[in-house]
């Protein structure tokens, strides 16, 4: 267990996409569990884990969260512990905030925390989104395990290591997931009369989609459409007779998504008219901004700036999504950018964040949980 380094080369070996983190889940117990005492609870909520650590005078609990999940991802970073698993990756830090989490566990299990600190291992963030149901599942079935108020960091590849990025208000967008299935009627390529070609109808509404943000949203708000996967037909002499657009919306207010939608049902319907067609619209799962409360990122960012070797930075918002926005509707908290210096962006088959950013994260979250108090 001392060799964080280690533990998060073997997680990134591991990678497993949502609700599917059975190998993930097993090898956190199993540390987990060395490290009991006690004071020590430990819970499991589908893949997911919450380490109860009791304070020695508790005055209320504070919650830490890291996700879980990985990316279906084929990694191309050529590090000596790339992922085992075929296709997928921790491409946005998961194995990091996992180490960090269970470095936490460590540091509490030799040293009793005051008031009561809990661990939350999240599944499922990177989709369809784990933190709305185990927060109803906690709420229903175990409110001793609902925090007073909950903490959660995510890696930022641009910033350097021990740069602590927040802001009071919004730190992350709306998202909602975008999926859009095309039916025509295929046929031989060379009579593409007889037909309804879906791969045209495809490329169309793609392009027309892009006009929502340029041509709909107000230029001083913000938002994104983005198609990242589309697929069509089967050779390349048959006309397609399907096509599937798969993407993500992100918003900075539940108003713009609205308007969003409207918009991509208004030229869905007209990809339906012009190619004659049957489109049909699924959203998937939607996360709720991430609105950090003011005192608990006043607090983060001032306990920053006093804590040696990190650098606190007041930052933009991001049009990232988290499902940690669904903790913080209900509950007071926020969560932070904490510099990982890695030239690839999140999502990126080549990212390679420094790992000294587990140690320096770990002595500042293990302090602030220890010091932070809820009132002003
Ligand atoms: C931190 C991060 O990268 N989060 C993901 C969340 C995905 C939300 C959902 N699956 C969607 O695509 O809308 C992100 O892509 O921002």
């Amino acid at each position: 267990m001392e060799n964080l380094l280690e533990i998060r080369r073997e997680l990134h070996k591991i990678p497993e996409i949502g609700f599917q983190e059975e190998k993930t889940q097993k090898y956190l117990l199993a540390i987990i569990e060395k490290l009991w005492k006690p004071y020590i609870q430990i819970d499991v909520w589908r893949t997911g884990i919450i380490v109860t650590i009791k304070g020695s005078d508790p005055q209320f609990k504070v919650g830490w969260r890291t996700d879980i999940d990985g990316l279906p991802i084929q990694e191309n970073t050529g590090v000596s512990y790339e992922s085992e698993h075929q296709g997928f990756m921790h491409a946005c830090g998961h194995d990091f905030h996992m180490t960090i989490a269970l470095g936490l566990v460590q540091a509490f299990s030799k040293k009793q925390p005051e008031n009561t600190v809990i661990i939350y291992f999240q599944p499922a963030e990177e989709g369809p989104g784990g933190a709305k149901p185990m927060l109803e599942w906690l709420r229903s079935e175990r409110p001793d395990l609902v925090p007073d108020a909950i903490f959660a960091l995510h890696i930022a590849p641009e910033y350097p290591v021990g740069t602590i990025a927040t802001r009071a208000g919004m730190l992350f967008a709306n998202t909602s997931e975008l999926f859009i299935d095309l039916k025509g009627f295929g046929g031989h390529a060379a009579y593409p009369h007889n037909t309804r070609d879906m791969t045209v109808a495809a490329a169309n509404l793609m392009i027309q989609l892009q006009t929502i943000v340029s041509r709909n949203i107000n230029p001083l708000d913000s938002a994104v459409v983005t198609i990242g996967k589309m697929t069509s037909g089967t050779v390349q002499n048959i006309i397609a007779e399907n096509a599937r657009l798969e993407g993500t919306i992100r918003t900075m207010s539940a108003e713009s998504m609205k308007l969003i939608k409207k918009r991509i049902k208004a030229l869905c319907r007209a990809t339906e008219i012009a190619y004659e067609c049957e489109v049909t619209i699924d959203y998937g799962s939607s996360y709720y901004q991430v609105e950090n409360e003011t005192h608990c990122a006043h607090a983060l960012l001032d306990f920053a700036e006093r804590f040696p070797g990190v650098d606190a930075y007041e930052c933009p918002p991001a049009m990232t999504g988290e499902d940690f926005g669904f903790f913080l509707k209900e509950l007071p908290g926020a969560m932070f950018w904490t510099g990982a210096n890695t030239a690839y962006g999140l999502h990126h088959s080549a990212i390679q964040p420094d790992e000294d950013l587990i140690a320096v994260n770990l002595q500042f979250v293990e302090h602030f949980l220890r010091i932070f108090t809820l009132s002003e």
